[in-house]
């Protein structure tokens, strides 16, 4: 079974006709991506999207939904993936160095639905690194900073291009390894402090539902 398709297929049949759509970045928001233009192809419902990445930009147009921006309209719902979620609803995402533009997407939303497979659903945040975008000049204090507060770091290199991934923002992500995270939401607060900091994976706030494909069915927190 494909988990990540059971919870992007699920999340679909939340959207309702005339919904302006936060698209998420990722392997899993892609199904969703996918579900809902083939809802438009069947069932010809008029949605439209604010995709959160290039990835997802280009997704939609692949699946033929219409794109517009936070500049003409609210969000009704957005869909995304994550790296780990807890059962407080906290979550790490960035894996994908989307993060940015997801955050605002996504917590500007009426509604924020996650959708995760079971390899997600975590006791606690923190085995994945916390993902920070950072301005490129900035990289090295924001490091020393983020040592100072107990994190072991990495800017991102990019696979097939040499040097740091550089974001969609045209920015460098540090991963941050903190040994425990013990307050969520104060650190996403306070990496967000840093100066040069563009945006943290943290994601404390606003989440409605999370659909986790399981591989006994979906489950839905
Ligand atoms: O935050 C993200 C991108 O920045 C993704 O939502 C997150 O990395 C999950 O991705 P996937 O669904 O491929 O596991």
């Amino acid at each position: 079974m494909n988990l990540k398709k059971e919870a992007g297929y699920k999340a679909a049949e939340y959207v309702t006709d005339g919904d302006i759509l936060g698209l998420g970045t990722g392997s899993t928001t892609h199904y969703f991506i996918e579900a809902v233009g083939k809802r438009i192809a069947d069932e010809g419902i008029n949605v439209m999207g604010i995709p959160t990445s290039f990835q997802s930009l280009l997704l939609a147009k692949q699946w033929n939904i219409p794109v517009t921006s936070l500049e003409e309209h609210d969000i009704d719902l957005a869909v995304d993936g994550a790296d780990e979620v807890d059962k407080n609803l906290n979550l790490v995402k960035g894996g994908g160095a989307a993060h940015t533009k997801e955050k605002i997407v996504d917590y500007s939303a009426k509604q924020f639905i996650v959708i995760v497979d079971e390899s997600k659903y975590v006791e606690e945040i923190g085995n994945f690194p916390v993902p920070v975008e950072v301005i490129p000049d900035a990289s090295r204090v924001v490091i020393q900073t983020l040592e100072d507060m107990g994190a072991e770091c990495e800017i991102r290199m990019g696979e097939r291009k040499d040097g740091p991934v550089i974001t969609d923002n045209g920015n460098f992500v540090i991963d941050a390894k903190f040994e425990k995270i013990e307050s969520p939401m104060h650190l996403e607060i306070d990496l967000n402090s840093i100066p040069g900091v563009v945006e943290n994976g943290i994601f404390t706030q606003m989440v409605d539902k999370v659909i986790i494909g399981t591989s006994e069915g979906i489950k839905e927190l």
